[in-house]
């Protein structure tokens, strides 16, 4: 297994054109969020609209709009449950991120389908939380993208069929394969299997140990594969920035919170731009 290390935000933060606009650091969609976990969605949307994607739509319970306007007025702002919109928006993407928050139960079942009959081949598609645990207990279909899973351990045994305790570098690999699609297995020392190699995080901290840092990084890789040109190298670089900043913070804090990876993302990244 590859240990990821530093070099891999100099090889994927790029420099700005002088001369680029919005329109070149892509069109990220979230949805997620039910009228409950509107706050994984908004935790999401902000690390992507942090990590300087070029716009940013977040597709939600409409009961979210007000406080996620109040957190993030950079976003758009859809009511999920709106179809024709819904269907319009996931189409026209760069980047779509599914789940955080979305919730399991029959309008989010609703939702999740409108949303993978929607994305295309040219599409990176992350699909986190909620969006994993309904593939694995409906039988749903991958849709079509760029697929990158983002689960905890106990997501990706319900995706997978592996026990957590099972969970080996070899067995998990088998289930990539089968997939084709890159997996994120979020754990300490989380581990990345994007088909040809397999990388592990040495870095990362206890401090992340709180709701809404998965939602956090899911938000981090659809910022990042919307802007840098290689979708694996872009989802390595996110996963490795998300707690290279979780461990600068909790040199000084004892629980580090999502959004606070958020707001050190733009000077973060700074440094590490080539
Ligand atoms: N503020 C919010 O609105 C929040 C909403 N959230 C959303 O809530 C939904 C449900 O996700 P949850 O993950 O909470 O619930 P899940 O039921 O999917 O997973 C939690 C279960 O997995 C087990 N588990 C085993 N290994 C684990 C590991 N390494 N990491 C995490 N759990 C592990 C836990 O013991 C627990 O039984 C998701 O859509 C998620 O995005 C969470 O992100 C928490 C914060
Ligand atoms: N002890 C730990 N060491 C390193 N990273 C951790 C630790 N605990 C949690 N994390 C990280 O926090 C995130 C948790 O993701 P997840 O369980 O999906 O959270 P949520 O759904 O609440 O947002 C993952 O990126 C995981 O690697
Ligand atoms: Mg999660």
């Amino acid at each position: 297994m590859k240990q990821l290390d530093e070099t891999i935000l100099t090889n994927v933060i790029k420099r700005r054109p002088e001369d680029s606009f919005k329109g070149n650091f892509g069109k990220v969609v979230l949805i997620g969020g039910n009228a409950n976990f509107g706050g994984a969605i908004i935790m999401a949307a902000t690390a992507t609209v942090y990590a300087g994607a070029g716009l940013v739509t977040t597709a939600t319970d409409t009961a979210n709009s007000t406080s996620l306007h109040a957190q993030l007025p950079e976003t758009m702002f859809v009511n999920y449950y709106d179809k024709v919109q819904l269907s319009h928006l996931v189409s026209e993407a760069t980047v779509v991120v599914v789940g955080p928050g979305l919730g399991d139960d029959f309008h989010s079942q609703e939702v999740l389908a409108k949303v993978f009959a929607n994305t295309n081949s040219d599409q990176t598609v992350v699909i986190d939380g909620s969006a994993i645990t309904m593939m694995a207990h409906n039988k749903i279909e991958q849709p079509a993208g760029n697929i990158i899973f983002t689960p905890h351990q106990m997501e990706w045994q319900r995706l997978s069929g592996i026990a957590i305790a099972e969970q080996s570098p070899a067995a998990n690999q088998k289930v990539q394969q089968q997939l084709g699609a890159t997996v994120v297995l979020k754990k300490h020392h989380t581990e990345i299997y994007t088909g040809s190699d397999t990388y592990q995080l040495t870095i990362g901290t206890p401090a992340q140990a709180t709701g809404g840092m998965g939602d956090t990084l899911a938000g981090i890789i659809g910022g990042f594969t919307a802007q840098f040109a290689d979708p694996t190298q872009a989802t390595l670089a996110a996963v490795y920035a998300h707690s290279a900043i979780a461990e600068q913070l909790a040199q000084t804090q004892y629980v580090v919170l999502p959004h606070q990876i958020s707001r050190a993302l733009p000077i973060f990244m700074k440094k590490y731009e080539n």
